[in-house]
Protein backbone atom coordinates (compact mmCIF):
# COMPACT_ATOMS: atom_id res chain seq x y z
CA UNK A 1 0.00 0.00 0.00
CA UNK A 2 1.02 3.48 -0.87
CA UNK A 3 1.09 6.24 1.64
CA UNK A 4 -0.69 9.07 0.81
CA UNK A 5 1.33 12.43 0.31
CA UNK A 6 1.44 14.69 3.23
CA UNK A 7 1.04 17.50 0.73
CA UNK A 8 0.29 18.00 -2.52
CA UNK A 9 1.70 21.19 -4.09
CA UNK A 10 0.28 22.94 -7.34
CA UNK A 11 2.63 23.86 -9.80
CA UNK A 12 2.58 26.09 -13.47
CA UNK A 13 4.16 23.09 -16.05
CA UNK A 14 6.96 25.47 -17.34
CA UNK A 15 10.07 24.05 -16.94
CA UNK A 16 11.14 27.51 -14.62
CA UNK A 17 7.65 26.61 -12.75
CA UNK A 18 8.73 23.12 -12.04
CA UNK A 19 11.85 23.97 -11.25
CA UNK A 20 10.36 26.38 -8.70
CA UNK A 21 8.05 23.51 -7.78
CA UNK A 22 11.28 20.74 -7.13
CA UNK A 23 13.50 23.40 -5.05
CA UNK A 24 10.22 24.28 -2.41
CA UNK A 25 9.96 20.36 -2.34
CA UNK A 26 13.88 19.56 -1.59
CA UNK A 27 13.37 22.66 1.14
CA UNK A 28 10.11 21.18 2.72
CA UNK A 29 11.66 17.45 2.94
CA UNK A 30 15.11 19.06 4.38
CA UNK A 31 12.82 21.06 6.85
CA UNK A 32 10.55 18.26 7.85
CA UNK A 33 13.06 15.01 7.41
CA UNK A 34 10.51 13.85 4.70
CA UNK A 35 11.06 11.24 1.62
CA UNK A 36 10.26 12.97 -1.10
CA UNK A 37 7.13 10.42 -1.73
CA UNK A 38 5.89 12.74 0.99
CA UNK A 39 5.54 16.25 -1.01
CA UNK A 40 3.51 15.53 -4.33
CA UNK A 41 4.18 17.60 -7.31
CA UNK A 42 0.64 18.71 -9.11
CA UNK A 43 1.33 20.30 -12.48
CA UNK A 44 -1.48 22.52 -13.93
CA UNK A 45 -1.86 24.45 -17.00
CA UNK A 46 -2.36 28.22 -16.48
CA UNK A 47 -4.42 30.83 -18.10
CA UNK A 48 -0.73 32.89 -19.02
CA UNK A 49 0.17 30.12 -20.73
CA UNK A 50 -2.05 29.53 -23.47
CA UNK A 51 -1.34 32.95 -24.89
CA UNK A 52 1.91 33.61 -26.87
CA UNK A 53 1.26 35.81 -29.24
CA UNK A 54 0.51 39.03 -27.64
CA UNK A 55 1.55 41.43 -24.77
CA UNK A 56 0.48 40.12 -21.62
CA UNK A 57 -1.10 43.37 -20.87
CA UNK A 58 -3.42 43.27 -23.82
CA UNK A 59 -4.98 40.40 -22.73
CA UNK A 60 -7.05 41.72 -20.68
CA UNK A 61 -8.54 40.09 -17.48
CA UNK A 62 -5.93 40.17 -14.21
CA UNK A 63 -4.82 36.70 -12.57
CA UNK A 64 -3.65 35.28 -15.84
CA UNK A 65 -0.65 33.14 -14.11
CA UNK A 66 -3.18 32.50 -10.60
CA UNK A 67 -6.39 31.66 -11.39
CA UNK A 68 -6.01 28.16 -12.06
CA UNK A 69 -4.29 27.43 -8.97
CA UNK A 70 -6.09 29.48 -7.14
CA UNK A 71 -9.39 27.73 -7.97
CA UNK A 72 -7.46 24.33 -7.28
CA UNK A 73 -7.06 25.71 -4.17
CA UNK A 74 -10.05 26.80 -3.19
CA UNK A 75 -11.62 22.76 -4.50
CA UNK A 76 -8.62 21.18 -1.93
CA UNK A 77 -7.20 19.33 -5.41
CA UNK A 78 -4.13 21.04 -4.04
CA UNK A 79 -2.65 21.99 -0.69
CA UNK A 80 -0.85 24.61 -1.66
CA UNK A 81 0.44 26.49 -4.84
CA UNK A 82 4.23 27.40 -5.74
CA UNK A 83 4.48 30.91 -7.63
CA UNK A 84 7.25 32.99 -9.18
CA UNK A 85 6.15 36.41 -6.72
CA UNK A 86 7.25 38.60 -9.34
CA UNK A 87 4.12 37.59 -11.25
CA UNK A 88 1.58 37.44 -8.22
CA UNK A 89 -0.91 40.20 -7.83
CA UNK A 90 -0.40 42.17 -4.78
CA UNK A 91 -4.38 41.67 -3.96
CA UNK A 92 -4.81 38.22 -2.98
CA UNK A 93 -8.62 36.31 -2.25
CA UNK A 94 -8.72 36.38 1.60
CA UNK A 95 -9.04 32.44 1.81
CA UNK A 96 -5.74 32.19 0.74
CA UNK A 97 -2.23 32.99 2.51
CA UNK A 98 1.43 33.49 1.26
CA UNK A 99 2.76 31.03 4.35
CA UNK A 100 5.71 30.57 2.91
CA UNK A 101 8.83 32.70 0.75
CA UNK A 102 12.10 31.14 0.06
CA UNK A 103 15.25 32.74 -0.17
CA UNK A 104 16.00 35.21 -2.63
CA UNK A 105 17.84 34.44 -5.50
CA UNK A 106 19.72 36.95 -7.23
CA UNK A 107 17.12 39.33 -8.03
CA UNK A 108 19.14 40.98 -11.15
CA UNK A 109 18.22 41.07 -14.47
CA UNK A 110 20.80 39.69 -17.38
CA UNK A 111 21.77 41.46 -20.55
CA UNK A 112 21.90 38.46 -23.54
CA UNK A 113 23.00 39.37 -26.74
CA UNK A 114 25.34 42.69 -25.37
CA UNK A 115 27.77 43.08 -22.99
CA UNK A 116 26.83 46.32 -21.78
CA UNK A 117 23.80 48.82 -22.17
CA UNK A 118 26.28 51.06 -23.04
CA UNK A 119 27.38 48.59 -25.98
CA UNK A 120 24.37 47.89 -27.45
CA UNK A 121 24.96 48.39 -31.17
CA UNK A 122 22.47 52.03 -32.15
CA UNK A 123 19.41 51.37 -33.41
CA UNK A 124 19.35 47.60 -32.13
CA UNK A 125 16.27 45.59 -31.46
CA UNK A 126 15.57 44.52 -27.58
CA UNK A 127 12.92 41.49 -27.71
CA UNK A 128 10.80 42.12 -24.54
CA UNK A 129 7.19 42.01 -23.27
CA UNK A 130 7.67 43.45 -20.28
CA UNK A 131 6.74 46.95 -19.98
CA UNK A 132 9.31 47.58 -17.05
CA UNK A 133 11.89 46.24 -19.28
CA UNK A 134 11.03 47.82 -22.40
CA UNK A 135 10.64 51.54 -20.85
CA UNK A 136 13.53 51.25 -18.67
CA UNK A 137 15.60 50.71 -21.40
CA UNK A 138 13.90 52.83 -23.92
CA UNK A 139 14.66 55.70 -20.77
CA UNK A 140 18.61 55.09 -21.11
CA UNK A 141 18.68 54.01 -24.45
CA UNK A 142 16.50 55.92 -26.69
CA UNK A 143 17.79 54.88 -30.07
CA UNK A 144 16.80 50.96 -29.47
CA UNK A 145 13.69 49.35 -30.66
CA UNK A 146 11.40 47.41 -28.82
CA UNK A 147 10.10 44.07 -30.80
CA UNK A 148 7.56 41.48 -28.37
CA UNK A 149 8.68 38.44 -27.05
CA UNK A 150 7.04 36.61 -25.30
CA UNK A 151 7.13 32.58 -24.24
CA UNK A 152 8.95 30.96 -21.82
CA UNK A 153 12.61 31.38 -21.22
CA UNK A 154 13.58 29.02 -23.69
CA UNK A 155 11.41 30.47 -26.10
CA UNK A 156 12.90 33.60 -25.79
CA UNK A 157 16.58 32.60 -25.79
CA UNK A 158 16.00 30.50 -29.50
CA UNK A 159 14.08 33.93 -30.49
CA UNK A 160 17.37 35.89 -29.66
CA UNK A 161 19.84 33.05 -31.20
CA UNK A 162 17.10 32.97 -34.58
CA UNK A 163 17.84 36.66 -35.01
CA UNK A 164 14.11 38.06 -34.26
CA UNK A 165 16.12 40.63 -31.62
CA UNK A 166 19.62 41.77 -31.58
CA UNK A 167 19.16 42.07 -26.92
CA UNK A 168 16.56 40.35 -24.63
CA UNK A 169 16.71 41.08 -20.95
CA UNK A 170 15.92 37.63 -18.89
CA UNK A 171 15.82 37.45 -14.74
CA UNK A 172 19.06 36.27 -13.44
CA UNK A 173 17.33 33.98 -10.92
CA UNK A 174 15.29 32.09 -13.69
CA UNK A 175 18.25 31.52 -15.65
CA UNK A 176 19.89 29.78 -12.52
CA UNK A 177 16.80 27.25 -11.55
CA UNK A 178 17.21 26.55 -15.24
CA UNK A 179 20.82 25.61 -15.04
CA UNK A 180 21.76 28.43 -17.54
CA UNK A 181 23.86 30.42 -14.94
CA UNK A 182 26.37 32.57 -15.95
CA UNK A 183 25.12 33.33 -20.00
CA UNK A 184 25.34 37.20 -20.47
CA UNK A 185 25.74 39.95 -18.59
CA UNK A 186 24.23 40.35 -15.29
CA UNK A 187 22.57 44.34 -14.70
CA UNK A 188 23.93 45.48 -11.40
CA UNK A 189 21.21 47.21 -9.77
CA UNK A 190 22.58 50.92 -9.61
CA UNK A 191 21.98 51.09 -12.89
CA UNK A 192 19.45 48.90 -13.77
CA UNK A 193 16.12 48.12 -11.45
CA UNK A 194 14.59 44.68 -11.24
CA UNK A 195 10.73 44.15 -10.77
CA UNK A 196 8.95 43.88 -7.35
CA UNK A 197 9.43 40.41 -5.91
CA UNK A 198 11.54 39.41 -8.62
CA UNK A 199 14.01 36.09 -7.69
CA UNK A 200 11.36 35.56 -5.32
CA UNK A 201 9.29 31.88 -4.62
CA UNK A 202 6.17 32.23 -2.21
CA UNK A 203 3.77 29.63 -1.32
CA UNK A 204 0.67 30.03 -0.58
CA UNK A 205 -2.26 27.43 0.97
CA UNK A 206 -5.80 27.83 2.29
CA UNK A 207 -5.76 30.30 5.12
CA UNK A 208 -7.77 28.00 7.52
CA UNK A 209 -5.85 24.73 6.60
CA UNK A 210 -3.49 25.32 9.68
CA UNK A 211 -1.49 21.65 8.94
CA UNK A 212 -0.18 23.20 5.70
CA UNK A 213 0.44 26.50 6.99
CA UNK A 214 2.50 25.56 9.77
CA UNK A 215 4.44 23.25 7.42
CA UNK A 216 5.39 25.79 5.64
CA UNK A 217 6.12 28.14 7.99
CA UNK A 218 9.36 26.14 8.73
CA UNK A 219 10.36 27.28 5.19
CA UNK A 220 9.84 31.02 5.32
CA UNK A 221 13.17 33.26 5.05
CA UNK A 222 12.24 36.02 6.72
CA UNK A 223 14.55 39.03 5.24
CA UNK A 224 13.43 37.96 2.08
CA UNK A 225 9.55 38.57 3.34
CA UNK A 226 10.30 41.68 4.65
CA UNK A 227 11.83 42.69 1.34
CA UNK A 228 9.03 41.42 -0.61
CA UNK A 229 6.84 42.51 1.35
CA UNK A 230 8.10 45.91 1.48
CA UNK A 231 8.12 46.15 -2.74
CA UNK A 232 4.45 44.61 -3.27
CA UNK A 233 3.50 46.99 -0.22
CA UNK A 234 4.98 49.51 -2.63
CA UNK A 235 3.06 48.97 -5.68
CA UNK A 236 0.13 48.31 -4.22
CA UNK A 237 0.20 51.81 -3.05
CA UNK A 238 1.06 53.11 -6.34
CA UNK A 239 -1.92 51.31 -7.82
CA UNK A 240 0.95 49.45 -10.44
CA UNK A 241 1.11 45.81 -10.90
CA UNK A 242 3.68 42.97 -12.34
CA UNK A 243 2.17 45.05 -16.07
CA UNK A 244 3.64 48.22 -14.65
CA UNK A 245 6.91 50.53 -15.72
CA UNK A 246 8.55 50.45 -12.40
CA UNK A 247 11.68 49.20 -10.88
CA UNK A 248 12.16 48.69 -7.36
CA UNK A 249 14.15 47.55 -5.07
CA UNK A 250 14.06 46.73 -1.23
CA UNK A 251 17.40 45.70 1.04
CA UNK A 252 16.74 44.96 4.67
CA UNK A 253 18.81 44.98 7.16
CA UNK A 254 17.73 43.77 11.39
CA UNK A 255 16.38 47.08 11.57
CA UNK A 256 15.54 48.98 8.23
CA UNK A 257 14.26 48.63 4.82
CA UNK A 258 16.14 50.25 2.12
CA UNK A 259 14.00 51.37 -0.91
CA UNK A 260 14.82 52.43 -4.20
CA UNK A 261 12.45 53.06 -6.97
CA UNK A 262 11.91 54.35 -10.57
CA UNK A 263 8.70 55.22 -12.96
CA UNK A 264 8.59 54.98 -16.52
CA UNK A 265 6.45 56.62 -19.08
CA UNK A 266 5.43 53.90 -21.60
CA UNK A 267 7.95 55.21 -24.01
CA UNK A 268 10.56 55.97 -21.37
CA UNK A 269 11.00 59.35 -22.38
CA UNK A 270 9.41 60.18 -18.36
CA UNK A 271 11.32 58.89 -15.52
CA UNK A 272 10.66 59.70 -11.34
CA UNK A 273 13.05 58.16 -8.93
CA UNK A 274 12.82 58.40 -4.98
CA UNK A 275 14.79 56.40 -2.19
CA UNK A 276 13.26 56.29 1.63
CA UNK A 277 14.50 53.80 4.83
CA UNK A 278 11.82 52.52 6.69
CA UNK A 279 10.98 50.12 9.50
CA UNK A 280 9.94 46.79 9.05
CA UNK A 281 6.44 46.91 8.32
CA UNK A 282 5.39 50.24 8.39
CA UNK A 283 3.00 50.40 5.19
CA UNK A 284 2.48 54.23 6.49
CA UNK A 285 5.82 55.15 5.30
CA UNK A 286 5.70 53.17 2.19
CA UNK A 287 2.10 54.75 1.62
CA UNK A 288 4.02 58.20 2.10
CA UNK A 289 7.16 57.38 0.12
CA UNK A 290 4.41 56.04 -2.82
CA UNK A 291 2.19 59.50 -2.55
CA UNK A 292 5.71 61.61 -2.69
CA UNK A 293 6.56 59.67 -6.15
CA UNK A 294 2.81 60.32 -7.53
CA UNK A 295 3.21 64.15 -6.57
CA UNK A 296 6.23 64.14 -8.52
CA UNK A 297 4.89 61.64 -11.31
CA UNK A 298 5.06 64.13 -14.91
CA UNK A 299 1.67 63.05 -16.71
CA UNK A 300 2.83 60.21 -19.22
CA UNK A 301 3.66 58.47 -15.55
CA UNK A 302 1.02 59.81 -13.35
CA UNK A 303 -1.32 58.38 -16.60
CA UNK A 304 -0.25 54.52 -15.73
CA UNK A 305 -0.23 54.61 -12.01
CA UNK A 306 -3.99 55.28 -10.05
CA UNK A 307 -2.82 55.22 -6.34
CA UNK A 308 -4.59 52.94 -3.87
CA UNK A 309 -7.59 52.84 -4.33
N1 LIG B 1 7.64 37.06 -16.19
C1 LIG B 1 8.09 35.70 -16.25
C2 LIG B 1 8.98 35.38 -15.12
N2 LIG B 1 8.50 35.27 -13.87
C3 LIG B 1 9.54 35.00 -13.03
C4 LIG B 1 10.69 34.92 -13.80
C5 LIG B 1 12.04 34.65 -13.30
C6 LIG B 1 12.17 34.19 -11.88
C7 LIG B 1 11.98 35.25 -10.85
O1 LIG B 1 12.07 36.47 -11.14
O2 LIG B 1 11.74 34.88 -9.70
C8 LIG B 1 10.34 35.13 -15.13
C9 LIG B 1 11.24 35.11 -16.30
C10 LIG B 1 11.97 36.40 -16.53
O3 LIG B 1 11.49 37.48 -16.17
O4 LIG B 1 13.06 36.35 -17.12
Amino acid sequence: MTNAPLIRLGTRRSPLAMAQAHETRARLCAAHGLDESAVELVPVVAGGDKVQDRPLADVGGKALWTRELDAWLAEGKIDAAVHSLKDVETIRPDFITLAAILPRADRRDVLLGAASIASIPQGARLGTSAPRRASQMKNLRPDIEVVLFRGNVATRMAKLQAGEADVTLLAAAGLERLGEAGVGSVLDVETWLPAPSQGAIGIECRTEDARTRDLLTAIDHPRTRAEVLAERTLLEALGGSCQSPIGLLALADAERIRLNAALFSADGAERVDGAVEVAPGDAGAIAAFAADLLARATPGIAVLFSGAS
